[in-house]
């Protein structure tokens, strides 16, 4: 396409067959789509159907007869040109599907010009991953992720001249240990096929790395991390699925592997976790002790139970009821103008996000990588408590899709602290139902939530018994609790569950780093079936 004064583009504007019929089909690069319109329709149809070009998944020319239904004379007078463009469906539920449509017309020259009109339109989307490092967990959730990966996203990322280089990992931290060693700065991002535990296994290699390469002291909790700006995306393929979930609103591998391909991207908020200025893990979901960490620990020993697991060892939990007395300190979270008990949640181009996001920079500028504001007020809660949930995005998944705190942000730079105290078995099930339903999970008397930027606990029992003689004493009188199950005391310790993995020590600083790492998602979108979407629709009803 020619130029216009100040590099503009034409609007490249022809007619084109589509069917049986001519179509008036634009490209219109100001406008950012693809545009095709019968001009004589009928009443019903006065509809012009777009895509955008963001979500144009491919042009390819077309072989026309093996492709097109019968379209007549047409055929018969001339040899037909034709090419076929992929694009991404909006479907219900934040479900994406690969569509396509295809062009024909009598000119060679005018089919070229339009393939070549496109493509050049598709390499200007400098977003768009054109290398990837995929790591497949074969035995996450279903044990599905190999075949889902070969039937569902392969095809897809080949359609996208995608190049990728595959690792089917062989044990667990097989890809944390890979991304140490590999070059990950010639690829655009990395693919993790499983759960949240795969997810958080290649979350701790690409963020570790980049704190290796840049000299920074993991270990140091007030350290501030260099944020990682290479994309992970997630192909869900796991038992929760729940970070997937939360930041596309659906666990669905081939809606995934479309915002990767379309070259998505969502900041994510991360906290540190540390003890005794020790690092021991990141999280991006969920950190909860008590319920959610003896849910966890129970279910580990019932792998083989698939996602089951979780539902028998959540069962058993429930009817232990356990509580446990300990600390909290945390910082509220001055800097964001969101609550949890808002009723808007986070979406797609979240302005709560955004400003986050602009502090963060003027923050960037004015101390470089040194960390502020470590010496506002701590407050302080002591307790006996049955859950201690810190999140750092909703937790939404299938099981709960409004999650745990459905009004808590991908990337605001804080957590939300749930403290659920000591409460009847009745009215713990009334808070845990009220999770899979519409009403307010946080109206309770015995349930508290605080937005916090970062928070310390320790348990009664490390409180009370620093000493090593102590411990050990600690540990047999925890066996010995643990034999009876009908014991409901709170002389043991529970564990941390962090995003899906445990952690043992229960005395644990945790601080939210804004927006560290970055997804190929573009967080929830509003729930309505977009314009696009609906023109198609009625487009392929016609066909
Ligand atoms: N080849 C492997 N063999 C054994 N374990 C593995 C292997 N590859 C990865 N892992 C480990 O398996 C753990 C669980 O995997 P994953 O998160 O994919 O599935 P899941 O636990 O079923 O799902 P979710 O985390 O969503 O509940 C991860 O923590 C990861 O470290
Ligand atoms: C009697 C009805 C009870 C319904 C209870 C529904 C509550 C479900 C909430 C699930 C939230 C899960 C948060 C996600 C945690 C993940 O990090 C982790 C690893 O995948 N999954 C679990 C289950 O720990
Ligand atoms: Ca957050």
């Amino acid at each position: 396409m020619e130029r216009l004064p100040g590099g503009r583009r034409p609007r490249l504007v022809s007619s084109l067959g589509l069917g049986r019929r001519s179509w008036e089909v634009t490209l219109d690069e100001e406008r950012g789509r693809l545009a095709w319109r019968d001009p004589r329709p009928p009443r019903r149809l006065r509809e012009n159907c777009f895509v955008p070009i963001s979500e144009i998944i491919a042009v390819e020319e077309t072989e026309f007869n093996k492709k097109q239904r019968n379209i007549g004379r047409w055929q018969k007078m001339a040899k037909l040109h034709a090419f076929t463009v992929y694009y991404v469906k909006k479907a219900r539920n934040h479900r994406w599907r690969c569509s396509d449509v295809t062009f024909w017309c009598v000119e060679e020259h005018l089919c070229n010009q339009w393939i070549q009109a496109l493509k050049e339109l598709l390499e200007m989307q400098k977003s768009r991953p054109k290398q990837l490092l995929v790591y497949i967990n074969p035995y996450g959730g279903k044990r599905q992720g190999k075949r889902i990966y070969e039937q569902k996203v392969a095809p897809l990322f080949s359609l996208a001249s995608i190049s990728t280089d595959v690792v089917i990992t062989e044990h667990a931290n097989h890809a944390k240990d890979n991304l140490l060693e590999v070059n990950i700065y010639k690829y655009d991002g990395v693919v993790c096929v499983g759960g949240d535990g795969m997810f958080s296994e290649v979350m701790h290699g690409l963020i570790g790395r980049i704190q290796k390469d840049s000299g920074i002291d993991q270990n140091n909790p007030k350290a501030s991390l260099v944020q990682c700006n290479i994309r992970i995306g997630i192909i869900p393929a796991g038992s929760t699925d729940c970070i997937c979930y939360s930041t596309v609103g659906i666990s669905d591998p081939v809606t995934s592997a479309l915002h990767i391909i379309v070259g998505d991207c969502q900041p994510l908020d991360v906290s540190s976790v540390h003890h005794n200025n020790t690092f021991l893990k990141y999280s991006v979901s969920l950190l909860g002790y008590g319920f959610y960490g003896d849910i966890l620990k129970d279910s580990e020993k019932k792998r083989w139970m698939g996602p089951m697991r979780y539902d028998y060892s959540g069962f058993k939990t429930f009817l232990s009821h356990h509580y446990y007395e300990g600390t909290i300190a945390y910082q509220p979270a001055k800097h964001t103008h969101g609550s949890p008990r808002d009723k808007e949640s986070c979406r797609t181009g979240c302005h709560i996000c955004k400003k986050s996001e602009k502090q963060l920079a003027e923050q960037n500028k004015e101390h470089g990588l040194k960390h502020e504001g470590g010496e506002e007020e701590w407050k302080v809660i002591k307790g006996k408590f049955l859950a201690i949930n810190a999140v750092s995005m909703s937790c939404a998944c299938p099981r709960s899709p409004k999650g745990l705190s459905p009004a808590a942000h991908l990337a605001d730079g804080s957590a939300d602290l749930i403290l659920v105290r000591k409460c009847s078995r009745f009215d713990f099930l009334r808070y845990l139902v009220r999770h899979t339903n519409q009403d307010d999970q946080f109206d309770f008397p015995f349930v508290d939530v605080y937005r916090v930027k970062c928070f310390q606990f320790t348990s009664k029992l490390s409180e009370d018994n620093e000493s090593n003689v102590m411990d050990i004493g600690k540990k047999r009188f925890g066996q010995f609790c643990r034999d009876h199950p009908a014991c409901c005391c709170n002389i043991v310790n529970s564990t941390w569950n962090c995003d899906g993995e445990t952690l043992d020590s229960s005395a644990i600083e945790v601080r939210v780093h804004c927006q560290l790492m970055k997804l190929f998602a573009r967080g929830i979108e509003e729930n309505c079936k977009d314009e696009a979407a609906h023109s198609q629709s009625s487009i392929e009803q016609l066909l």
